[in-house]
């Protein structure tokens, strides 16, 4: 327990509080370990807390944890449940816990990546949006702050450098979905997220100009992979001498959508044809998802089955929906009591999405996924070099996997 960090939950029972993780827009997140049964496993959680008398807009936090709730995959963080805090001063999102980090601190202290090891993780990228797409939900606030890092359940020791986990000791798991939207058929209007990972038509939209979130992720995911690969954006105006100088050369830049490769840092030219082709102005021409699935220099070391992954998943979701740990009720009833007049202190008992203890639908469910993972059934996740942190032979064209 840190006694430095302010505890929001310490009246919920089954959470102890670790330490702060990080601030965001809107609100806290804090590590706790949860244990809803005694006796029973404990887990690391991480805990979105938001204070009800700050949260100035509950329609996105609704749209934030119905577009993430429905999401279970490897490469996206996991929503567990919302709740209120006994004294109803807290809304409270609980998630899977990514113990590394994200991935643009992971770039700071490492430094850019060979090109295998940034086609592990944008393999690993490409696997969780493409699953996200199908699921309906686009992200349009894809970057290196939101793709977190967890250590894969079969991380190697001896790739360990320090305290800084080799790349295929890592899983990539796409995070914060606080401006996403579900619904296929949704254009979002509005223009959101941060410039430098921004499509041009993001930068264009307007009420009358929409545009398509899927392309736009796409562009997103692509800018991820060049900083990846370069540890610099390709739009980008570094000498400018203010912060809006900066943001407004860089939006020409991508308006203009010209961009280079620094010819200091050699790349495969297949790698530069996929980002070509993802980076290319005109939504309309850019590579889908299925043609960055088939190029040649993304299936390196890919087994067949890791390109039908998604698609069997998600028909078997729809299906047979997973095991949520909340019903959509449930968590519309926690939403519906945090919007009610906040209550004076100490007022509250448990409402209709606190955590009781001895209530039925506490029992703690298992990441399946993980599981599945730690069996061997997703092979995409493995790490491709069991020998050794590198592939053999310069440039990244790895061995194949397994
Ligand atoms: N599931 C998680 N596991 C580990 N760390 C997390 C998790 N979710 C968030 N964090 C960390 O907490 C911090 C705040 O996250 P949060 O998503 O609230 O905000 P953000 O992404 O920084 O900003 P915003 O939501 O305003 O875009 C981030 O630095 C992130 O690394």
């Amino acid at each position: 327990m840190n006694a430095q960090v302010p505890d929001p939950l310490r009246e919920q029972p089954g959470y102890t509080l670790i330490k702060a993780l990080g601030t965001g827009a809107f609100g806290s997140v804090l590590l706790y370990r949860r244990q809803l049964t005694e006796g029973g496993p404990a887990e690391d959680v991480a805990v979105k807390v938001i204070a009800r008398d700050e949260c100035a807009d509950y329609n996105l936090v609704s749209r934030e944890v119905h577009s993430h709730r429905i999401l279970v995959h490897p490469h996206v963080i996991r929503f567990k449940r919302l709740g209120l805090t006994p004294d109803r001063h807290y809304l409270y999102m609980v998630m899977e816990y990514a113990d590394r980090g994200d991935l643009l601190d992971y770039l700071r202290r490492r430094g850019r990546f060979r090109e295998h090891e940034a086609r592990w993780f944008f393999q690993q990228l490409v696997f969780g949006l493409d699953y996200c797409h199908q699921r309906g939900v686009v992200n349009r606030d894809l970057k290196p702050e939101n793709l977190l890092l967890k250590r894969t359940p079969d991380a190697r020791q001896e790739l360990t450098q320090g305290d800084l986990e080799h790349p295929f000791n890592l899983h990539l798991k796409i995070a914060d979905f606080g401006l996403s939207k579900e619904g296929v058929h949704s254009l979002p209007k509005s223009r959101v997220g941060t410039v430098t990972y921004m499509a041009p038509e993001v930068l264009r939209a307007g009420p009358s100009r929409r545009y398509d979130g899927h392309k736009a992720d796409i562009w997103s995911a692509g800018i991820v992979l060049y900083v990846m690969l370069f540890a610099r954006a390709p739009f980008d105006d570094p000498l400018a001498t203010t912060d809006k100088a900066r943001r407004d050369a860089t939006m020409q830049q991508i308006l203009r959508g010209e961009w280079t490769a620094p010819a200091s840092v050699p790349v495969a030219p297949e790698c530069l044809h996929l980002l070509r082709g993802i980076l290319c102005a005109d939504p309309q021409a850019r590579f889908s998802l299925a043609q960055i699935m088939s190029h040649p220099w993304f299936s390196v070391g890919l087994p067949p089955a890791a390109l039908t992954m998604n698609t069997v998943l998600v028909r078997q979701q729809t299906v047979q929906p997973p095991p949520y740990e909340q019903t959509v009720d449930e968590v519309n009833a926690v939403l519906e009591e945090a919007q009610r007049k906040v209550a004076p202190a100490g007022g509250g008992g448990i409402g209709p999405g606190g955590e009781m203890t001895d209530s039925g639908f506490m029992t703690m469910i298992a990441d399946e996924l993980e599981e599945e993972n730690r069996r061997g059934n997703a092979p995409y996740m493995v790490n491709p070099y069991p020998h050794g942190g590198a592939p053999p032979g310069a440039g990244g064209q790895a061995a194949g996997r397994r």
